[in-house]
């Protein structure tokens, strides 16, 4: 099966031979072709090139993208779709004046997620899920890394990732799934943390790693939940079992937690909210993706990530969503990098590259997903038309998207 798009007036994010990931100036330059064709050939991308050299043997089918752009579809490498219920009763408190960690400290927060989703049944579980991933997908994203960590037992825990696990072999974008064991402090082990690390480094992660249901280990290092010391001791239990660290650091304070991910080679690093200067120093010549959640600063009103002064000195960014009922209830890529662009003074290119290829290397997916690129999955976004790339986040609150191809087939409902 073979479809040709024609007359794709630009082409975004061309890559002939394939990258990695684009780090610092890199990061201002966004490869592209105009009046340009594309074939997918078997759910892949097979030629592109300029119209001039448009191929004119027939194909099975043809799609006329006058005036329309395509661009490989978002690549959201931090997300916590999998959840039961929502947390729209403390979205009010926080509009009375309650703060996200007042919230928190009273049992709310991420131990009412946990709550309400060890009383959720797998199936219904499932059914809440993927009714999220059907809506990314719509929304332009065409791979997706889901994290555990509202189960906090050993049978919820297992539950959510079996859950993920479900959802990555009935749908047809890349999965990718993280266990956050250590996302919060269950109630009951107050005071007796230590205990609570053992049940995750005893029990869970060897029960995971021998399902083999999560490629990435996950802890939230923050001040009141994780401290530096358990990171270590999570990231090695981890590191026994082959699960690569991809965690949270920085959000409200910056506790070394950048450092620990470094040391333990992390794919990625994320939130990075508060970020010190020797934090921006740790990054420096690593393979560990810096990712920002703009979205999340936006929702609980808290500082942005400092993209500018990261990428200028010398860092890569990539851009997700964080998907999740407590402080990111939207999986909206396309609003993410409107908002990198309007709050953290992204260029639309630099936001671009953070939001496919930098977001595919922040979930292993480098080689398949990010960029326009011969052998790459024919995920895909054909645009509305519109008159130049930066269009696209300067009109912030407007769909863009005509139409969603996975593996080369439209999507849209
Ligand atoms: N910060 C930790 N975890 C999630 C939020 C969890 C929640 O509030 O449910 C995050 O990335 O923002
Ligand atoms: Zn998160």
């Amino acid at each position: 099966m073979a479809t040709l798009f024609k007359n794709i007036k630009e082409l975004i994010q061309v890559r002939d031979e394939s990258v990695s990931f684009v780090a610092g100036t890199a990061m201002k330059t966004l490869p592209t072709i105009k009046n340009a064709y594309l074939v997918v050939e078997n759910g892949k991308i097979a030629d592109y090139g300029s119209m001039a050299d448009c191929p004119t043997t027939s194909m099975e089918e043809t799609v006329d993208a006058t005036g329309k752009m395509v661009l490989p579809t978002w690549c959201d490498s931090h997300t916590h779709i999998v959840y039961a219920g929502n947390r729209e009763s403390e979205f009010i408190d926080r509009i009375h004046g309650l703060s996200y960690e007042e919230i928190a400290n009273r049992g709310g927060g991420i131990l009412n997620s946990a709550r309400t989703l060890q009383e959720t049944s797998e199936e219904a579980l499932y059914e809440q899920s993927k009714v999220r991933l059907e809506e990314i997908m719509q929304l332009g994203t065409g791979a997706v890394e889901i994290k555990s960590g509202y189960g906090l037992t050993v049978n919820s825990e297992l539950k959510m990732l079996r859950v993920i696990k479900r959802l990555k072999d009935s749908y047809p974008i890349p999965v990718k799934a993280s266990f956050l064991g250590a996302h919060a402090l269950p109630s009951h082990y107050k005071g007796n943390t230590s205990k609570y690390l053992d049940l995750i480094v005893n029990e869970m992660v060897p029960k995971i790693a021998e399902a083999k249901l999560a490629e990435y280990i996950d802890i939230f290092c923050e001040t009141g939940y994780f401290t530096v010391a358990d990171t270590e001791k999570i990231l090695e239990a981890g590191k026994r079992y082959g699960l690569i660290p991809k965690i949270h650091v920085n959000q409200f304070t910056a506790i070394g937690g950048v450092q620990a991910g470094v040391k333990y080679h992390a794919l990625s690093v994320d939130h990075l909210e508060i970020m010190r200067d020797e934090d921006i120093e740790a990054l420096k010549n690593t393979n560990t993706m810096p990712v920002a959640l703009p979205s999340c600063s936006y929702f609980l009103s808290i500082p942005y990530t400092p993209a500018r002064k990261m990428i200028d000195a010398g860092l890569p960014l990539a851009l997700a969503t964080d998907y999740n009922p407590g402080s990111t209830p939207s999986g909206n890529m396309n609003f993410v990098v409107s908002t990198a662009c309007i709050k953290m003074k992204m260029t639309p290119e630099e936001a671009i590259n953070a939001a496919t290829i930098n977001g595919a290397y922040a979930m292993g997916l480098e080689k398949e997903a990010g960029s326009i690129t011969i052998g790459k999955q024919a995920n895909l976004i054909l645009t509305k038309p519109v008159n130049s790339i930066g269009f696209i986040p300067y009109a912030f609150g407007s769909n863009h998207i005509d139409s969603v191809y996975i593996k080369g087939k439209a999507i849209n409902q």
